[in-house]
């Protein structure tokens, strides 16, 4: 396996979704995305700090003009499962009233982190809201959210990479892999 991150090679399991279909699932939601929002104001809310990596290059991959807003919360702390009580970190700068938004996420776990933002940011009035996430766990959901724009389903699988981090490492792979069984001390 190569890995292009110094020093994080030995801690990997597997690549799950290499930088390439990454990429290509990326432009190929873009496109998706241009169409539903042709001739509109979007704005799209990135969950920090996960999404950070799907904020930058979907929004590169789209073509309609776009405002970007930040959300921070945390569910996770540095654990692999959701404490499901979710907290804001950062709110939104601008008021979301009338507009469209987009959530963007680098994953839909458990589902809690996300059926609470679409209840809160909900609550705010906006003309839509949306959801685009690159990952989803199928399998983990402890609630029923619906997505309009998925990447990949994968399994039930603690992931890293590609924005995703494991006591707060990881996030600069350009992949999406699994860690290794000692990483978690075992
Ligand atoms: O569906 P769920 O089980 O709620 O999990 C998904 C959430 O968990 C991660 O965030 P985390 O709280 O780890 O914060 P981070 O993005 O700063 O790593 C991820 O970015 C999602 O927001
Ligand atoms: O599989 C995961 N990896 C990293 N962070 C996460 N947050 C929810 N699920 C995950």
């Amino acid at each position: 396996m190569r890995v292009d991150a110094k020093d994080m090679g030995a801690d990997l399991k597997q690549v799950l979704i290499t930088k390439e279909e990454i990429d290509a699932k990326l432009a190929e939601l873009a496109a998706k995305i241009d169409a539903e929002y042709a001739g509109k104001d979007l704005l799209i809310v990135g969950v920090l700090k996960g999404a950070v990596m799907v904020m930058a290059d979907l929004a590169r991959a789209l073509s309609t003009p776009v405002t970007m807003d930040w959300m921070a919360v945390s569910s996770y702390g540095a654990g692999t499962q959701s404490s499901g009580v979710v907290r804001i970190l950062k709110d939104l700068d601008t008021d979301i009233k009338g507009k469209h938004v987009l959530i963007v996420e680098d994953i839909i776990d458990s589902g809690l982190t996300l059926s609470w933002l679409i209840n809160n940011l909900g609550s705010r009035e906006p003309a839509s809201l949306k959801v685009c996430t690159l990952l989803r766990k199928p399998d983990a959901a402890k609630v029923a959210i619906d997505v309009e724009w998925v990447g990949f389903d994968i399994p039930n699988e603690f992931v890293v990479g590609y924005g995703l981090d494991y006591a707060e490492k990881y996030r600069n792979l350009p992949f999406v892999g699994t860690l290794a069984p000692h990483v978690y001390g075992g």
